[in-house]
Parts: structure tokens; C-alpha cells; sequence
């Protein structure tokens, strides 16, 4: 079968339909998709999506407009006007002007929802001759000003009357109801609606996303990396002197690293941990809208989790159940969770392959086999009710962290003889304890992360989860067992205000966010300022998101030092996770920068200019 030829190239500046609507935009050709005969086009803004070829156009169909295209922005904002035009000027921005002026005071915009549905950042759409020679007569002022403005990328509306040809050329990706933004919803009919965003859903999974964490060859190395760098911290914190001068740590025999027991005890703890996230105790939480414009549910019963496995685990301790076994069997635990997290990313990698596109998310589809299984394509695989990726995130890893830590505790106790364990060993349980409660306690704010929002579940999250959390984030602990460091009275209290400082700051910021992204329109949150994006949602530009673009990630810093602190700096390896965090937290925070970069387009352009820094303010 023969295919037909392309129409149009790659750098072809075209007009594109607005899914939905028969206004038109200039952009650019990306890419085509030959699978699914898809084009993917670039938006004046900055952002991208996939458009079938019944929805392009040559720019040759449309009016000409000489006077605008051949002159860059810059030169069409210096040049001089007559007074005529200083009106219709302030309706034609530059996007970035735009977003600036769109920055809105919530506790205002809230009380005028009728006004803030027009004060939007919006491509100027630009109709066919035919089209456009139909309404002339009927809109003289709009056709004019669209004239005008053809070419540039946004502009901001602030007529408090809605017009309706002005709603149709609104630039959403999603329904705007459920984004939870507060404001009305699109004139169009709501069934014609969800059809569009269930279609534009279908056609962004198809989108091809840039490859991360290094690409394919990348994906082959964090595959045999990964999971070497847990045998050796775990084979080098064992040591008396665990200094990176001891570099390798002998390797002991194959048969040390597998135990079937072990293996037992791991899947009875992850099916202990699967019972009690299906009991039908807590809240069922709504996440994000999904692109299908579909809200899954979650029961987010984490704490009652957490509360049932201590006492269980405390009963079992009271009845002699000997918990340093796993201390001493933690290089077999390892394995075992090893073993398990890469069953269930063959798993996840061969259900992707049959999911259905709009439940893929956006990457792990580049078509190499390795990427796709360590990056993941699939974003919320579900046995019935049973969200895999929701529970791997909360539930057995990082519960099983606390436990893990206890277990250190108490095999401290038991190699030194002592009552009670050391200060050090309590402060890094007390801590990670608060810091795991926390996250169960406020459970459903995880609904609104980077990984249940937009990740895709493949061996990076479930090896992650699964073994990366329990057994590497317990090395201080770990450490603590065979290396004591007395804390002197100031030490302690120093450490424990930073812990304290930085939870404050990540509690916060999680919290405003989570908050925000519920319900813009929250009164408790009506004094914040934003700033409005063509995708319907707002982005905040005040309170915590605008002292950095993450202060999350700066109080989970801080905290993370304060983990490290208690056991001081004879060695290296307790500051590991320290050392990691900062690694992982710059890769995050510029993977969500390009992402959002592509989701918001001009408008996150002017919060990066608003709100400077990333992480710590003024440094970085
Ligand atoms: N201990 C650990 O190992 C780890 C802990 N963490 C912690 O988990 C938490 C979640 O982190 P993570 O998922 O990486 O990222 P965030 O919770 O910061 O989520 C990023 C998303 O928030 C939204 N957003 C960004 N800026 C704004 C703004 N100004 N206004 C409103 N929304 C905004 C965007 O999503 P959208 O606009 O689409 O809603 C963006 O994609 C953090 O506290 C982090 O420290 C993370 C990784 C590992
Ligand atoms: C293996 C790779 C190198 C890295 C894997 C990263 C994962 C271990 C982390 C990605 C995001 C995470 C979060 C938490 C734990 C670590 C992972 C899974 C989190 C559940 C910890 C508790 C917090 O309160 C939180 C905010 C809920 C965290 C969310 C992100």
C-alpha cells in the first residue's frame, strides 16, 4: 500500500484549526506523524500540539497581512503609530506584555468571575477569507482589530462583555471546568466539549516529548546503574570503614544476595500493604482532570495505613519477633524488592502496549524498548480500582522506610547494648518519620505532583518506590548502627530548628499549591496574585511560588541536611542522600521548567521573569 505524500514540511509556517472552532492560527510545522498521520505544529506561544491535515491550511487562503509579517516584534512595538491607533495598540501585546499585564490581584479576579473569563491570555485567531467576508459588515470594529494584530502572539481581553466570537478563539487544552478554575466555562455546547477534549487528549498522547535522563543510551545505564549503586551503598555502609577510599567494596558471593525467605517477607509486606489500601476506610480524593477531561478517584487512607502497620508491627515485636533480622538481611530484602520491581515494570511495559492513547502519558513512546521500559508510558495503570502507581508511590516503600529505620534502632541498640537508642539514631527516625507521616497525612496533595500527574509508570517509579526508597534512604540510619556520633545539646537543638524550618517551608508551599490547583477560587488564598496561562489554569506569582519556582523543593532541602547532620562528617556516605536530593531536585526542577515551558508558552515566560530564582533565592 502506497502512502499519500505529505502535504506539508517540516518549518512550514501554516494556518491551523483551533480544535473545536473555525478560527484559525499561524503555525508552524514540527513533525508529522506517519503512524498517526498527525501533524505536530508550534503555536505563536510556544505550544505544541498534533493537528490532523483537514485542519491546516496554506497561509495563501487567508487575508493577507504584509504589514505585520514582515517585521519582527520588535520592530513592529518601536514603530511609530498614528493616534488613531493607540487604542487598538494596547490590544495588540506582545505575549510576554500580555501575561505582565494579565498578572490578576485573585482577591479581585475571584469577586468578578465574569471579568476574568476575559482576561485571558489569547492567540489571535485569524478566519478564511470566505468567513470572514460573511461577517465584515456584522463586525467592522473586531475585523479591524484582528488586521491588526495578525501575526502577533497574544493578546489580552478586557471587555467585561463577552463576545461570542471571542470565546470561540480562546486557547484551552482542557475544559475549563475541570481545571477547578473558577471561572466560567466555554460557550460552546458542553457535550461538543468534553468530545474536544477527549480528542485532543487522544492526539497529545501521540506527541513525541523530548527524551530525558540521557536519552536511549541514557535509559541503558540508569538500568544497570541504578540498581548496582544500591548493592554498593548497601555493601559499603556494612563496613567499619565506609570511606570512599574503600572503593569497591569486596563482592560477596552470588548466593549472599538471594534469600527466599527474605523474598517472602517482601511480598507479604507488599500484600499486607495492598489489603489495607483497598479497605474501604478514608476519603475517596478526585485527581487532576485527566486529557480525556476524566477525574480518576484514590482512597487516600494513608495515615490509617501507616497507624495499622505500627501497631501490627509493634505486636509482633511484643511478641518476640526479632526485628534486627532485617539489618542483617538487608542486602537480601534488597534483592528480593529488586526482583519484584522489575516483574512489575515487565508488567507495566507490556499493559502500556495495549492501552489505550489517551491513558499514556506524554513520553515514554520513543519507539526504543529500553527507554520506554525505564521511563514508562502509561500514566495511571489500574487492576479495576487498584491505581499501581498511587500505591507504589505511598504505600509499601515508603511505609516500609519507617520500618526499616526502626529496625536500625533497634539493631543499634542491640550491637551496643543499649536502653534506648542513641540521640543521633532518634532524630533521624523522628524526622523521617515526620517527614513520611506528613506525606500520608496530607496524601491526596500528592495528586498534584510531577509524578502522578504527568510520569508514566515504568521501572524508574517502581524501582524507585520500591527499593531506591526503602533502601537507600535509609542509610543514615543504616549508618548509625556500626558508626555513633554523640550529638553535644546545641547540635541537637540547631539540627532540629533546621529540620523544623525546612518542614514549615515544604509543608507550605506543598499545601498553597495543592490548595490552588483544587480550587483557585479558595477565599483562603484570595490574596495571592497569578498569572492567567492559554490553557485555563493560572499559575501563582505570590505567597510561597513567588519567593522561588520551587520552595518545596527548598524545604525538602533542608530538611534533607537535616537528616545528614546527625551523623556527622567522619564518611561520606550518610550525606548520600543529601548529595543525591540536590542532583535529583535540579534535573526535576528543569524537566518541569521545559514542561511547563510547553504547556503554559509565553505566559511561563513572564513567571520565570517575575519570580527570578529557582530553588534557594538570590543563590540559584
Ligand atoms: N523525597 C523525595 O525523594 C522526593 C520528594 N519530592 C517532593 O515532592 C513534592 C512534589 O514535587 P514535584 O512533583 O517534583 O513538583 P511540584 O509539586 O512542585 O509540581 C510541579 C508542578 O506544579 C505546578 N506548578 C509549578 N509552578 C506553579 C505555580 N507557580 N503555580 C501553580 N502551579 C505551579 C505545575 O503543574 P501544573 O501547572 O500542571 O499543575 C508543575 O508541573 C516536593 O515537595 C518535592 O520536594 C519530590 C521528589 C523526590
Ligand atoms: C530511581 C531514581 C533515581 C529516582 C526515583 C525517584 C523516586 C524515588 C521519587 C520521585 C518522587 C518521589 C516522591 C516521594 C518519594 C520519592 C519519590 C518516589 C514522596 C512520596 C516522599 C514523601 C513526600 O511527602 C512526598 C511529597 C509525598 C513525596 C512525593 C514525591
Amino acid at each position: 500500500m502506497t502512502m499519500p505524500p505529505v502535504k506539508y514540511q517540516r518549518g512550514d509556517m501554516v494556518m491551523g484549526r483551533w480544535p473545536g472552532s473555525s478560527l484559525y492560527y499561524e503555525v508552524k510545522v514540527l513533525a508529522f506523524d506517519s503512524k498517526s498521520q498527525l501533524y505536530t505544529v508550534i503555536y505563536k506561544d510556544g505550544t505544541e500540539l498534533e493537528l490532523k491535515e483537514q485542519d491546516i491550511k496554506s497561509t495563501a487562503g487567508f487575508q493577507p497581512r504584509s504589514r505585520s509579517r514582515s517585521r519582527s516584534p520588535g520592530r513592529r512595538r518601536s514603530r511609530s503609530r498614528s493616534p488613531a491607533r493607540t487604542t487598538r495598540r494596547s490590544s495588540s501585546r506582545t505575549a510576554a506584555a500580555v501575561a505582565a499585564a494579565a498578572i490578576t490581584d485573585s482577591a479581585v479576579s475571584s469577586r468578578r468571575d465574569t471579568r476574568l473569563k476575559d482576561v485571558e491570555v489569547m492567540l489571535s485567531p485569524v478566519q478564511t477569507k470566505e468567513a470572514e467576508n460573511n461577517s465584515n459588515n456584522r463586525h467592522e470594529k473586531k475585523e479591524e482589530k484582528q488586521k491588526e494584530e495578525n501575526n502577533t502572539a497574544n493578546k489580552v481581553n478586557e471587555t467585561t462583555e463577552a463576545e461570542p466570537e471571542k470565546n470561540q478563539g480562546r486557547y484551552n487544552l482542557r475544559r475549563r471546568k475541570d481545571d477547578g478554575d473558577a471561572k466560567p466555562a466555554e460557550t460552546r455546547p458542553e457535550q461538543l466539549e468534553e468530545k474536544e477534549a477527549k480528542r485532543v487528549g487522544a492526539l497529545a498522547s501521540t506527541l513525541s516529548t523530548p527524551l530525558d535522563f540521557g536519552g536511549k543510551i541514557g535509559a541503558y545505564f540508569w538500568l544497570l546503574f541504578l540498581p548496582a549503586w544500591v548493592f554498593f551503598l548497601v555493601l559499603q555502609v556494612n563496613r567499619e570503614d565506609p570511606s570512599l577510599t574503600n572503593f569497591p567494596p569486596p563482592l560477596p558471593p552470588l548466593e549472599a544476595f538471594w534469600d527466599a525467605q527474605a523474598l517472602g517477607f517482601v511480598i507479604l509486606w507488599i500484600l499486607f500493604q495492598a489489603l489495607l489500601y483497598v479497605t474501604p476506610v478514608g476519603k475517596l480524593s478526585e485527581g487532576m482532570p485527566l486529557r480525556s477531561g476524566e477525574r480518576l478517584k484514590y482512597r487516600t487512607n494513608g495515615f490509617f495505613a501507616i497507624v495499622v502497620s505500627a501497631i501490627t508491627v509493634a505486636a509482633a515485636v511484643h511478641q518476640g519477633v526479632d526485628l534486627t533480622y532485617i539489618h542483617s538481611h538487608f542486602l537480601q530484602l534488597a534483592t528480593a524488592s529488586l526482583l519484584i520491581s522489575i516483574l512489575l515494570s515487565v508488567y507495566l511495559y507490556i499493559r502500556s502496549r495495549y492501552a489505550a492513547p489517551e491513558q499514556l502519558a506524554l513520553g515514554g513512546n520513543s519507539g526504543n524498548v529500553v527507554y520506554d521500559f525505564f521511563k514508562g508510558h502509561e500514566l495511571n495503570p489500574r487492576i479495576k480500582n487498584f491505581d499501581l502507581k498511587f500505591f507504589c508511590e505511598m504505600r509499601p516503600g515508603l511505609i516500609g522506610w519507617c520500618l526499616i529505620n526502626f529496625a536500625m534502632a533497634l539493631a543499634e541498640m542491640k550491637q551496643h547494648g543499649l536502653d534506648a537508642p542513641s540521640n543521633s539514631m532518634i532524630l533521624v527516625n523522628l524526622f523521617q518519620l515526620l517527614y513520611v507521616v506528613d506525606g500520608l497525612w496530607n496524601e491526596e496533595a500528592i495528586l498534584t505532583t510531577m509524578d502522578l500527574m504527568h510520569d508514566g509508570f515504568g521501572f524508574m517509579l517502581a524501582f524507585g518506590d520500591l527499593v531506591w526508597v526503602p533502601f537507600t534512604y535509609t542509610m543514615q540510619a543504616y549508618y548509625l548502627v556500626s558508626h555513633p556520633n554523640p550529638l553535644s545539646l546545641p547540635a541537637l537543638a540547631a539540627i532540629v530548628i533546621l529540620k523544623l524550618v525546612g518542614f514549615y517551608i515544604f509543608r507550605k508551599s506543598n499545601s498553597e499549591k495543592n490548595a490552588f490547583r483544587r480550587n483557585p477560587a479558595d477565599p483562603r488564598l484570595s490574596h495571592l496574585k497569578t498569572i492567567p496561562t492559554a490553557t485555563g489554569k493560572s499559575l501563582l506569582v505570590s505567597g510561597w511560588w513567588g519567593v522561588v519556582r520551587h520552595p518545596n523543593y527548598l524545604g525538602d532541602l533542608l530538611m534533607a541536611l537535616a537528616w545528614s547532620l546527625p551523623c556527622g562528617f567522619s564518611h561520606l556516605l550518610p550525606w548520600y542522600y543529601m548529595i543525591y536530593f540536590i542532583i535529583l531536585l535540579v534535573h526535576r526542577d528543569s524537566r518541569d521548567m521545559s514542561d511547563c515551558r510547553r504547556k503554559y508558552g509565553s505566559a511561563w515566560d513572564e513567571y520565570c521573569r517575575t519570580v527570578r530564582y529557582r530553588i534557594i533565592p538570590r543563590v540559584y
